[in-house]
């Protein structure tokens, strides 16, 4: 059945999944606040980075399927079911902002009429469907029926499209059974585990899903530690824990730690939310140190390596929190630079798709989007993010170009013997155990 959705916020969920949704046949009309975001995602210009992103929004405008608005009360009365998709960020406290979520329901649920199913995909503190669900039909009408269903969203910035359409599950919460199925069906020609749960329970899964995949990267990260201190290659570290299957392979990736919009934000939010009802979730807290620690651990590291780094030039290779967006926030290398400065070092910068947001946020930063313009005239190299850009680089070439022939990497992504076969001496994450004693 073709269902009439609007989906509230043009960030990164609601335009990815309200494009997908039109793809499966839905009517879609997508709302924002942000008059200057609409009108450009009314030209099918996409204010994101994500690939594959800027055609599908444009073939759905075309046929019809998807529109975008900046009239939340229009575009609520002509849909059946609404998704809230605007941002949850983190107050200075800990909690959960849910001013945006606020703001929605204050504006659409007067002007709501007949059967309405609002369905939560921001991620949202355990509780806020029911407290929704209550508020909302407290200002509605009262000839409205108001169902509040939660859907997680799992997608990553990246690969959010192909997360869309292959995800490992769908996760519904719902206290109402037609709204939770009717919600699934709208899902249709997704095949994967569909999981239905209470509201509570579905609320829980997604920061209970991020904080478990933080864990994994922050053991990595302390097992490298480990690994260099004993001699040891976290590569094969986790290669062999890996493959056992109850451990799986992914996010086993030691580096300088996670950022991004998501991890860092919902593992403070979760641990906030532990301790709002007494509970002291320390693993999860030794998680979020261990993260931060990773930075700092990162910048002594290229300290230790390079020495004083008065007037040093450092080229700093990527700036996204990861690689394919252009999304810095909580990236590590903004931190990683910020330190690096402090420490009197000159940084030359370079990323494919966020060079140019970065210069809003950097000071005192030349930044590129050729990469071998930031490495001129530099004394070392340290990667940030592990864009395929940098793994293409010729390295003959760099190595002619940095007044020392050093790559501190903090992603691992390259064979530490290829890389001295080279001529560079190469330091990583985890692996460097000997190396570190031969650096300059
Ligand atoms: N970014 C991700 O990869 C990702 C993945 C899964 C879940 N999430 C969660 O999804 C939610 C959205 O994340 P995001 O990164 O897309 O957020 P975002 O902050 O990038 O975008 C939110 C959008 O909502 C709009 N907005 C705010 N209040 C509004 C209102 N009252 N009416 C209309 N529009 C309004 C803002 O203008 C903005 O465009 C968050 O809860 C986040 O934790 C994000
Ligand atoms: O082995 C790994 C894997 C990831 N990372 C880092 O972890 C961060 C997050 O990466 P990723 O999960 O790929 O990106 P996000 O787009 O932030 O997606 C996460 O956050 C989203 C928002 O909640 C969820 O929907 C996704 O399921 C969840 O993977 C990045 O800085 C990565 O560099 C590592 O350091 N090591």
């Amino acid at each position: 059945m073709v269902e009439r959705i609007a989906v509230i916020g043009t960030g990164y969920v609601g335009l990815v999944s309200g494009t997908c949704f039109a793809e499966m046949g839905h009517q879609v009309v997508c709302v924002d606040r942000d008059e200057n975001k609409i009108v450009r995602l009314q030209q099918a210009d996409i204010p994101i980075y994500e690939p594959g992103l800027q055609e599908l929004v444009a073939a759905n405008m075309q046929s019809g399927h998807l529109s975008f608005t900046s009239n939340l009360v229009e575009a609520v009365k002509v849909s059946d079911i609404i998704i809230i998709a605007v941002g949850t960020p983190t107050l200075d406290n800990g909690d959960v902002d849910m001013s945006q979520v606020r703001s929605v329901i204050a504006g659409m649920a007067p002007h709501l009429t007949a059967t309405k199913i609002i369905v939560m995909k921001s991620t949202v503190p355990v509780g806020t469907g029911r407290w929704v669900e209550k508020q909302t039909r407290e200002l509605a009408p009262q000839h409205a029926h108001i169902h509040v269903v939660s859907n997680p969203e799992f997608l990553r910035e990246g690969s959010a499209i192909h997360d869309t359409f292959h995800p490992d599950r769908i996760v519904i919460g719902s206290e109402h059974a037609e709204s939770g199925a009717r919600i699934a069906a709208i899902h249709a020609p997704i095949r994967t585990e569909l999981l239905m749960t209470d509201r509570e329970s579905a609320e829980l899964i997604k920061y209970a899903s991020n904080a478990f995949l933080a864990a994994k990267i922050s053991f990595i990260n302390e097992m490298a530690h480990v690994c260099e201190k004993v001699g040891a290659d976290v590569g094969f570290v986790a290669k062999g824990m890996g493959l056992d299957r109850r451990i799986g392979p992914h996010f086993l990736n030691a580096g300088i730690g996670y950022g991004g919009s998501c991890f860092p934000k919902d593992t403070r939010a979760q641990l906030k939310i532990a301790q709002n009802v007494d509970y002291d979730f320390k693993i999860l807290r030794s998680v979020i140190e261990v993260n931060q620690l990773q930075r700092e651990r990162f910048v002594n590291k290229i300290h230790r390596t390079l020495g004083d780094l008065e007037g040093k030039r450092i080229a700093v290779m990527g700036l996204a929190f990861k690689p394919n967006t252009d999304d810095l926030r909580d990236a590590p290398a903004l931190d990683i630079i910020a330190a690096l400065q402090k420490l009197g070092a000159n940084i030359s910068a370079y990323d494919p798709a966020a060079a140019v947001h970065a210069s809003k946020l950097l000071t005192n930063v030349s930044l590129h989007i050729n990469p071998y313009d930031a490495l001129q005239n530099a004394d070392a190299m340290v990667i940030a993010t592990e864009w395929e850009a940098i793994r293409q680089l010729n390295y003959n070439l760099v190595r002619s170009m940095i007044k020392q022939p050093v790559i501190i990497d903090g992603r691992n992504m390259f064979e530490p013997k290829e890389m001295s076969k080279l001529g560079f001496t190469y330091i990583s994450i985890g692996r460097t155990a000997l190396s570190l004693e031969m650096v300059i």
